[in-house]
């Protein structure tokens, strides 16, 4: 009852923020309208239970006249039942894409806002493949709460109506047992009551293991899904590593899991379904045989029988309404799980960005230097890293940070980057500066060179011109010619090329820092030192600081500093005092 209790708090938690966001009105309007056709199909209903009971008596008596009309009365309310659920289905088709639509670009919104998706992965495994939550759960969401709560909401209704139908159709054919008549007030409403509780808790007894069940499943499969993936995208290191058997290998295993968690579910569908096959075959009758007694006394007429069969059909079709979806249930209570699991994970990581016990990453109102006051950089379980006390990274300098494999100055630029948030202290960087970061392996989204090479900005952000001259600047004069080629560069360049590219973008993009982490560090000293010159020479009023092993850097820069250990972690001192005081 409480997991209950607290999916249906989840659900609204989820849900109504759609109904209150700017597409309130149309959110508002359709699903009122899916509501109310519900409602008119459950009357419908109710109309022909009773049209039933007048339809077979007229039978019964031959009454031609009767039955004509009966007829007539048949083909407006089965008209009118055709028209209502075809705009039943397509109203709330077109509810399901609005309510989609919106928290798609919510969550992308959250998810892409300042970095936590960096921050969630950085988090560990508590929302695992978060491809699946926005795209496959955000979608299941939408489609099982809308058909589950009006469901629900018919079968409520469609409860109500028939059984005051039924309760009166109790008193009209009292129980008879072996020929004694017992006035039972609603026996058929009990019978009902009975009938579906026993079903309903057998149900819940035999089928609850689906629930975790259909969660694992879901999320075996995502899991085997985002290896392939990896193959795809490491394909070539797979190759001549020569690692296919041992991927097989690793696919096959996970595929494993898929296949095995598919059987148990397999076993336990194959066990609720002899269920609940059995029950709905009995369900249709046992109204027969609580009423038969009184037909064959003669105490109700054949319309009677069989409008008391389909008002008790009804009864029992609408409390056994979990029955039916208990399957749509099951996977829906684990969406819901899953995209509350998403939720608290971005929530968690904007907190973490925002918190006390983070780094903080301020604006500078003056000067254009970078301060690092009492920064503790440390790991994400703890452990410090990188510490660094009134350390100042000089404006229109270029500084080299050196240091051992592992001392973390990466993480440091990360945290530069307002990206890191495990540790303390601040780092205050001029408001309003333009920063960029250039890592060893820099990212091109799959398009157009032009489009990959403006990325972030937008395909247009420059003219064909300045990037041909830049790309020519940087040593690659024949792509100078391929701006307008679609292909996935990380793909198709070498290491050396990306690195080229990356200096390119930061080339146009013309930060007023920059901040290169071994991003020559797969080119020839000469191509180095000559990209290096072409830096002073394009941004001259850019900050610099580098990331790089070899000493050849040295003479690009103005400054050097060096992570050293000190204790249990590295701190960040100028290279020569550190030299004078040792
Ligand atoms: N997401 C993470 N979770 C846990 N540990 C991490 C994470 N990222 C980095 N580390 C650890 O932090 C330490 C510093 O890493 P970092 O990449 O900053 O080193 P680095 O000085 O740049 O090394 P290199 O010169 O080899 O590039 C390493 O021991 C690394 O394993």
């Amino acid at each position: 009852m409480n997991n209950i209790r607290s999916t249906i708090a989840t659900v609204w938690r989820i849900s109504a923020p759609y109904f209150r966001s700017e597409d309130k009105l149309a959110g508002r309007t359709l699903l009122a309208a899916v509501i109310a056709i519900e409602l008119s199909l459950v009357a419908i209903d109710v109309l022909l239970n009773q049209w039933r009971g007048r339809f077979y008596n007229y039978l019964q008596v031959r009454d031609w006249a009767g039955f004509v009309w009966e007829l007539g009365v048949f083909t407006f309310l089965a008209t009118l039942n055709v028209a209502l659920s075809i705009y039943q289905l397509y109203l709330n088709q077109w509810l399901q894409i609005r309510w989609r639509r919106w928290m798609t670009s919510r969550y992308l919104g959250e998810w892409m806002d300042k970095a936590n998706h960096y921050r969630m992965q950085l988090q560990g495994d508590a929302a695992d493949n978060p491809d699946q939550r926005i795209s496959d759960d955000v979608k299941m969401f939408v489609d099982q709460t809308l058909g589950i709560s009006v469901g629900l909401l018919s079968s409520i209704v469609s409860l109500a109506s028939f059984i005051v139908i039924l309760w009166g159709l109790s008193a009209e054919s009292p129980l008879t047992l072996f020929g004694n008549t017992f006035h039972i007030p609603g026996y058929l409403v009990w019978g009902a009551l009975i009938y579906a509780v026993f079903g309903t808790a057998l149900t819940q007894w035999i089928g609850s293991p689906l629930v975790n069940l259909s969660f694992e499943q879901q999320r075996y499969e995502a899991d085997f899904r985002f290896n392939l993936v990896r193959v795809r995208e490491n394909s070539e290191q797979i190759a001549l590593l020569k690692g296919e058997s041992a991927e097989r290998h690793r696919l096959s295993e996970r595929f494993g899991r898929v296949v095995e968690n598919w059987y148990a579910i397999m076993s336990r569908t194959k066990r609720l379904t002899a269920f609940t096959s059995s029950y709905s075959q009995a369900a249709v009758i046992f109204p027969f045989i609580l009423v038969a007694p009184a037909y064959f006394a003669d105490k109700i007429q054949l319309g009677g029988l069989l409008q008391t069969a389909s008002a008790f059909g009804s009864v029992q079709s609408a409390l056994s309404f979990f029955i039916s979806i208990y399957r749509s249930l099951a996977e829906w209570r684990s969406v819901v799980a899953r995209l509350d699991g998403f939720e608290m994970s971005i929530n968690s990581a904007t907190r973490l960005a925002a918190g006390t016990d983070s780094i903080d990453v301020v604006p500078l109102a003056k000067g254009n230097e970078i301060d690092l006051e009492k920064l503790l950089v440390r790991l994400p379980n703890g452990t410090p890293l990188v510490s660094a006390n009134s350390f100042n990274l000089h404006g229109n300098e270029r500084t080299l940070v050196t240091g051992p494999s592992g001392a973390g100055k990466s993480t440091l630029f990360r945290a530069i980057a307002g990206i890191w948030p495990f540790g303390g202290g601040s780092i205050a960087i001029p408001a309003k500066a333009t920063l960029m970061m250039l890592p060893q392996r820099p990212y091109f989204p799959i398009g157009s060179l032009q489009a990959s090479i403006a990325y972030p900005a937008e395909a247009d952000a420059y003219s064909a011109d300045q990037i041909r001259d830049v790309l020519i600047a940087v040593g690659l004069p024949k792509l100078a010619s391929q701006l307008g080629v679609e292909a996935h560069w990380n793909r198709m360049l070498s290491l050396g090329e990306q690195q080229r590219l990356g200096l390119a973008r930061a080339l146009l993009f013309a930060p007023q820092y920059l901040f290169l982490d071994e991003a020559t560090a797969s080119l020839d000293e000469a191509s180095e030192a000559a990209l290096y010159r072409l830096l002073q020479e394009k941004l001259p009023a850019t900050t610099i600081v580098s990331i790089g092993h070899r000493s050849t850097l040295e003479a690009f820069h103005q400054r050097n500093v060096e992570l050293v250990r000190d204790g249990d972690q590295f701190a960040l001192r100028d290279k020569d005092k550190s030299a004078a005081s040792s």
